[in-house]
């Protein structure tokens, strides 16, 4: 079956309403993925069902109505080839989204989806986050921070949990060990100012696998020491 059946498919059986609009454009993103990762290493996962699933669907998971409002602003930390950032903005076209990736391949490719596909408010940063988090330009500036499959949660609290404004959330899609990994990131979540708000268990179309997406919410300024200079947080997380 071609991408655009197996979208649908999926969509449906997650309870996702897309209009004929949003299939074509995820249709289009998913053909630049395809053509784009013959050149550079975008994604293992290339077949349209596994796409539509494991990317598409997965990335939309993390959708909540009552945190994505009118002009609400979203930075995607360690986006790689878009995800689950570009899948929100063509879901929720009025977000105002920010895509981070340190490397510069990435960048270009998702500059290239956003042109082609005339997406709106979007900006495409070329950065490590310890570095873009300090930048005036970006810390505490966001409603939402999201990220997938970047670091072990106690590390991408500390990436993220900075750019996300008092009130706003960081939500985090995570695999089979997140109540563990929750767990372990207490003492991090606390430190940056933070508050586990709810921790939801996903269940993909066709997938057995154990994930669920976990909500952060920012009660407090994280403390200017943080993040701390890029590596450190991955070599040495707050534990
Ligand atoms: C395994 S990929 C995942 C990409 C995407 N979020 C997804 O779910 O498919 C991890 C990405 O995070 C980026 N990354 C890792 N650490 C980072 C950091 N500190 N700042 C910015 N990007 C980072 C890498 O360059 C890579 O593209």
């Amino acid at each position: 079956m071609n991408f655009v059946d197996e979208l649908k498919i999926a969509a449906t059986e997650y309870g996702l309403n897309l209009t004929e609009d949003q299939i074509s454009a995820f249709n289009k993103y998913y053909e630049l993925l395809y053509e784009w990762n013959k050149k550079i290493n975008l994604t293992a996962i290339t077949e349209p069902k596994d796409v539509a699933i494991k990317h598409m669907v997965d990335s939309l998971s993390c959708f909540k109505a009552d945190l994505f409002k009118e002009n609400t602003s979203l930075i995607d930390v360690g986006t790689g080839a878009g995800f689950p950032g570009l899948p929100l903005k063509i879901f929720y076209p009025s977000l105002k989204l920010t895509l981070l990736d340190s490397l510069n391949k990435r960048v270009k490719f998702l500059q290239l989806v956003v042109d082609e596909l005339g997406l709106k408010d979007v900006e495409v940063i070329h950065a490590r986050s310890e570095e873009a988090a300090r930048n005036k330009k970006y810390r505490e500036k966001f409603d939402l921070a999201t990220a997938r499959a970047v670091a072990r949660l106690p590390i991408i609290c500390e990436y993220c949990l900075p750019f996300v404004k008092d009130g706003g959330t960081f939500i985090a899609l995570k695999g089979r060990q997140y109540e563990e990994e929750a767990a372990q990131a207490q003492k991090a979540i606390k430190v940056l100012g933070g508050e586990i708000s709810d921790i939801m268990p996903v269940k993909l179309p066709e997938i057995d696998d154990k994930r669920a997406v976990i909500y952060i919410k920012k009660i407090k300024s994280t403390p200017k020491t943080y993040p701390r200079k890029a590596g450190t947080p991955e070599r040495n997380p707050i534990v």
